[in-house]
């Protein structure tokens, strides 16, 4: 039998390939490109702006470009100290300076040598997109991110607003490839996303081929199958948003959504100081008002349902405001203000009845005001009664989902350690890290790996870091 020679193990290989390297002075491009294809783990960066907060997620994946899903995962993240950067609209420049503590700590997390390889995003929502109606204040807020983030190490490829259906299209990307639903060419997962100022769905249903409303169809082709995604971005309709629009409705000081016992001064100017509730600004009033609880889970829901409009709708069907939506159809994983909020509730059982966690949030809502929970800020505490009601009128008057496929919504944080959010499914687009088609499938000239089309536009992947 011949003997294998101990010293030809992948190591030694690598070392001697290495050292021809040196000696022959390949510069230092070529190295990287070696490093690039064969070598260490590779990196990826996106930060997200969102309207209350920025957080910044890195993410890992081996070096060998093989398409398999569920290879990148998220091994750290970083929330951002402070509000969301559309908050520094008066003081662009503590936008960007608000950043660098997590960029400091991206640097410890990826290896040096990796830093210059690493693509960085900056995605921003809703928060930038209210913005964007004073377009001067926004642009200050991006030149200065853009700033700040040009000085990391890191290959920093630009910080844009994304439309409401890359958001929603997105989360949906990221949920169904950490399922490995995708790949294997499975039933998808809808996806729910709840932030501060917007809210979006998006589900594969076989009743829409996006002719009804264009504007809620995306189309993807993905390891060979075909998507017809529809997706819709309520701007506005985040919960910070919508706590804004009900505490401005009438009668709203003495407030059911907020325990009995609960008091609190608040500012007029501050509450009115959004394009979501400009308009329905009294023509005088007084500076400061008291927010009074009462604690009333009917009442509440009712003044919830005053924010949606339920009065016309061109479509065959619709949500609320005149949306288009098809029949709900599959699972749903709902994520971002749906977990924190149902988790604190200890409502993300869905297999409890509907009319039973309704009833839970009564109870909770009419206990009185207590502020004794230690590690939980008073702000979201104060607000839990409002949120949890919120979210059960947005699902079910809002969306329609009834008892029976209220119980097909899973309320999730993370899928096997990485954060459910559009991150994940923007980074992977634009790193061309899903493929169109197969990876056993013969590729034919030119096919690339065209993910994203979008109203019969397919989008340009901008991947300029991987070769
Ligand atoms: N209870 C609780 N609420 C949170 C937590 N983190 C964020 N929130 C609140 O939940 C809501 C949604 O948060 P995010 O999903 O981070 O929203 P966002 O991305 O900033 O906002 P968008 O730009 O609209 O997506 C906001 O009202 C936050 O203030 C948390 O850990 N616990
Ligand atoms: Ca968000």
């Amino acid at each position: 039998m011949k003997e294998r020679n101990p010293w030809h193990t992948p190591l030694t290989i690598f070392i001697a390939v290495l050292g021809k390297v040196r000696f022959s002075f390949l510069c230092l491009n070529e190295i990287n490109l070696f490093f690039v294809l064969f070598c260490c783990p590779q990196y990826g960066i996106v930060l997200d702006a969102g309207s209350s907060h920025t957080a910044m997620y890195i993410y890992e994946w081996p070096a060998e470009k093989d398409n398999n899903t569920g290879r990148v995962e998220q091994t750290h993240s970083c929330k951002v100290k402070g509000p969301g950067i559309s908050s520094y609209a008066s003081d662009p420049k503590k936008a960007g300076q608000s950043l660098q503590v997590c960029m400091k700590e991206a640097e410890r997390f990826v290896p040096s040598e990796r830093h210059e390889e690493t693509p960085l995003y900056l995605g921003a929502t809703a928060g930038m997109r209210l913005l964007k109606y004073n377009s001067t204040a926004s642009d200050q807020v991006f030149q200065a991110v853009s700033e700040s983030l040009q000085k990391s190490p890191f290959s920093f490829q630009g910080a844009r607003i994304l439309s409401g259906q890359e958001e929603g299209a997105f989360g949906w990307v990221t949920v169904n490839y950490l399922d490995d639903r995708l790949k294997q060419g499975l039933e998808t997962t809808g996806a729910l996303d709840l932030g501060g100022a917007s809210t979006q769905i998006s589900f594969v249903s076989d009743a829409f081929d996006g002719s009804e409303s264009p504007n809620n169809s995306v189309n993807f082709r993905l390891y060979g199958n075909d998507y017809n995604l529809y997706t819709h971005s309520f701007l506005c309709y985040g919960k910070d948003q919508v706590l804004r629009m009900a505490l401005s409705g009438p009668g709203s000081i003495s407030d059911p959504c907020f325990h009995n016992g609960y008091s609190e001064s608040k500012n007029y100017m501050t509450l009115y100081n959004s394009p979501c509730v400009s308009k329905r600004k009294p023509v005088s009033s007084p500076a400061d008002f008291t927010h009074v609880g009462k604690g009333n889970f009917y009442q509440c829901q009712e003044l919830v349902k005053s924010v949606f409009d339920f009065t016309q709708c061109k479509y065959t069907q619709c949500s609320f405001n005149g949306v288009y939506q098809p029949t709900l159809q599959g699972p749903f994983g709902a994520f971002s203000a749906y977990y924190f909020v149902m988790n604190f509730l200890n409502l993300t059982d869905t297999s409890v009845p509907l009319q039973s966690v309704k009833e839970a949030l009564a109870r909770y809502c009419s206990t009185p005001w207590e502020t004794q929970h230690p590690g939980i800020k008073l702000k979201y505490l104060a607000e839990y009664c409002f949120s949890g009601t919120y979210i059960l009128t947005l699902l079910t008057e809002g969306y329609n989902f009834t008892s029976e496929t209220f119980s097909k919504i899973r309320f999730i944080k993370q899928i096997k350690g990485s954060d459910a959010g559009w991150t994940l499914g923007y980074m992977l687009n634009l790193t061309n890290m899903i493929p169109a088609e197969a990876p056993d499938t013969p590729l034919l000239p030119h096919a690339g790996y065209p993910v994203w089309v979008e109203k019969g536009v397919t989008f340009n992947n901008l991947a300029l870091w991987l070769l």
